[in-house]
């Protein structure tokens, strides 16, 4: 920032230690009025925990802070959006068990009393009246925040953070959990930031979308800033290189421009039909990459939930073409040696109170086991270990519990702990979400191998590029039907997506 500016939010100094972790170690940072700035760095780098901080959810242990002008130590959340800041978090920070209404005001429902009674219906109005405010689709405000999908959550949460006003808006990695439609209005809330001068700090593995989005870039890597540039005179690679420290070789995707796989089928469904979507039939080859979008809505990630049994289908079939078996419960598919990644890997996929190992274990069972079929300490740890080291997982060890995990290396574990074992077919819905420009390329460099050996994916992702770089065939889903199918060699290209999408 230029001298002129004005300063509205400073931390210098800050430190955070988790045990022998220095998470954040001497970390200083000044933010304008009317800017928008980037947070990037790999997983691990200390960008949650500084936002921790500023946000009052964790306290630092020693450094200093200012907002608009005064001294600023944040007690909790409450207290920090009462000095204006709002802040969208990393993992979801909603209550399932109440209404999405009372969770967008929830610690700040005094204004809706009335005799010393909570007023629900002013509560509710005031609560559609801010996804209004900010263009967004009202939400069912009465219903349980626990019906939405982690999209819808990540959409509460932010609305919720918008409600208070703030003349500092924080937002860690949000735009991987939205899909396009929902990313378009975001963007537009965040110009709306810059032009009434107000702030917005925001970290998005997407280096593409942080230059675009966002004016200046602080760059963090080991706990530490290195660099803060300004967008204009700055390009991707430069980017990651300051993250990572080195350069970073090669192409994400894979090069071919034409599909490849057998001409075995392994799984067929057909007709699937419930909630979410209707009438969803299609073929997987043995070693096809299999990509599915929409925006949100189309049912994308529900479709994955179904093919894995983990919510149930009302007609039609999944069905494992080698043993003619039709899939029925999450137990059945893991025995017809299929592996399910979720979207929303705290809440369905990771047991986050335990540890690496239990948390591997669970999954990848099978390879745990002795020669009399009881489990094996040794396995379980090798097991661990093979995840920990391929997936360059940073951790103390595989006893850590998962919740001292960085959300990146969460899903290294998450999403390592199927890949290493031998499946026949993945469904990975958004794999790469949270996790930073090295491990992606790592991630696909896997799947690439795993196709190689014939095993079949099927990726559901908000990620166009991706599904772009790495499909053979692209499913488009729109309004909960298949819109369009697409191979690899009638080249994909964003705009053609985006077309049959909309
Ligand atoms: N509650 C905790 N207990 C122990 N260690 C923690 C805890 N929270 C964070 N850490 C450690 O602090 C370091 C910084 O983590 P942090 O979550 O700030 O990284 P990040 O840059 O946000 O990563 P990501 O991009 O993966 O979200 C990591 O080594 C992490 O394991």
């Amino acid at each position: 920032m230029s001298g002129t500016e004005k300063v509205i939010f400073r931390a210098e100094h800050m430190k955070k230690y988790f045990g022998a972790t220095h998470a954040n170690d001497d970390v200083s940072i000044t933010l304008a009025a009317g800017e928008v700035r980037g947070l990037i760095g790999e997983n691990g780098s200390g960008k949650s925990t500084l936002i921790s901080m500023i946000a009052g959810l964790a306290p630092r242990d020693s450094g200093e802070m200012t907002m608009n002008g005064a001294a600023y130590l944040p007690q909790n959340p409450i207290d920090a959006g009462d000095h204006k800041i709002g802040t969208v978090v990393q993992e979801l920070g909603l209550v399932d068990g109440l209404p999405v209404g009372v969770n967008i005001f929830l610690g700040r429902t005094k204004r809706f009393e009335k005799g010393g009674v909570l007023d629900m219906k002013a509560l509710y109005q005031a609560a559609a009246e801010q996804f209004e405010q900010w263009n967004f689709p009202v939400f069912p405000v009465q219903s349980l925040t626990g019906s939405l999908s982690v999209e819808e959550k990540k959409i509460v949460e932010l609305i919720r953070a918008l409600s208070i006003d703030p003349d500092l808006l924080i937002l860690d990695e949000i735009t991987q959990a939205l899909s396009l439609n929902y990313r378009d209005i975001l963007f537009e809330v965040i110009k709306k930031f810059r032009n009434d001068g107000k702030t917005v700090l925001m970290v998005t593995h997407d280096v593409e979308e942080m230059i675009e989005a966002t004016d200046s870039i602080t760059i963090m890597r080991d706990g530490k800033i290195v660099e803060t540039c300004q967008c204009d005179d700055i390009s991707p690679d430069d980017v990651k290189r300051m993250m990572v420290g080195r350069d970073l070789e090669g192409d994400y995707y894979r090069s071919d421009q034409v599909e490849s796989y057998e001409d075995e089928v392994v799984m067929s469904v057909e007709g699937l039909t419930n909630d979410a979507f209707e009438g969803v039939g299609f073929d997987l080859h043995k070693g096809e990459i299999l990509g599915f979008c929409g925006l949100s809505g189309a049912g994308i990630h529900e479709l994955a939930e179904t093919l894995f049994a983990v919510r149930p289908a009302w007609s039609g079939t999944v069905r494992i073409t080698k043993t003619n078996t039709i899939i029925k419960s999450p137990r059945q598919a893991m025995l017809e040696k299929m592996g399910y990644v979720p979207k929303d890997r705290d809440k369905q996929a990771l047991m986050v109170s335990d540890s690496i190992e239990d948390n591997v274990c669970l999954a990848a069972v099978d390879m745990t086991q002795g020669r009399l079929g009881f489990l094996s300490p040794r396995r379980r740890r090798e097991v661990s270990n093979r995840v920990v080291k391929k997936f360059d997982v940073k951790t103390k060890g595989i006893t850590q519990v998962i919740s001292g995990l960085s959300g990146g290396n969460r899903q290294k574990v998450n999403l390592g702990r199927w890949m290493i074992q031998d499946k026949e077919v993945l469904i990975l819905d958004c794999p790469t979400r949270g996790v930073d420009v090295g491990v992606k390329s790592y991630i696909y460099r896997s799947m690439m191998e795993a196709k190689k050996q014939g095993v079949a994916m099927i990726v559901v992702s908000d990620e166009l590029p991706e599904l772009i770089g790495m499909a053979d065939t692209l499913m488009v889903m729109k309004a909960s039907r298949l819109a369009a199918v697409m191979k690899r060699s009638e080249v994909f290209t964003e705009e053609k997506i985006i077309e049959v999408m909309l």
